[in-house]
């Protein structure tokens, strides 16, 4: 399977395939620090990230959101003092599409820089 980091968002469509069950195992393979969440019925990739203070969080914060801009894909973010949560979800397909799998690998790429702090 191709690497989920090398891979762009395509442009979601409200009739778009949610990933199987199969294709969700698979892909977590690649981004084994997410956790599949459901909320109301809509599954969601989470993940909590740690920081050593909230300014740390907050540019983790912003690098994400540009990536989401950049993607045209877009996060529910919670920054506190220390750490960030960011859930991945395709709003329009009530669920999780590759998009998703595609946008967690990459934020663990930002998050690189980070953990090292
Ligand atoms: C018009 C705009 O591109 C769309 O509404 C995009 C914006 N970002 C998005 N982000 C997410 N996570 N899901 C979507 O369905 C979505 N749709």
């Amino acid at each position: 399977m191709e690497e989920l980091t090398q891979q762009k968002c395509e442009v979601c469509h409200a009739g778009a395939p949610k990933v199987t069950d199969e294709e969700a195992a698979n892909y977590q393979k690649q981004v084994p620090g997410w956790i599949i969440m459901e909320h109301d019925g809509v599954k969601r990739l989470e993940r909590v990230f740690k920081f050593k203070d909230f300014i740390s969080a907050l540019s983790f914060t912003q690098k994400v959101g540009r990536l989401a801009e950049d993607e045209g894909h877009h996060p529910a973010l919670l920054t506190e003092w220390g750490s960030v949560g960011v859930a991945w979800w395709t709003h329009k397909i009530h669920g999780l599409h590759r998009n998703d799998f595609i946008m967690a690998a990459k934020t663990d790429e930002i998050y690189k820089d980070f953990a090292a702090m």
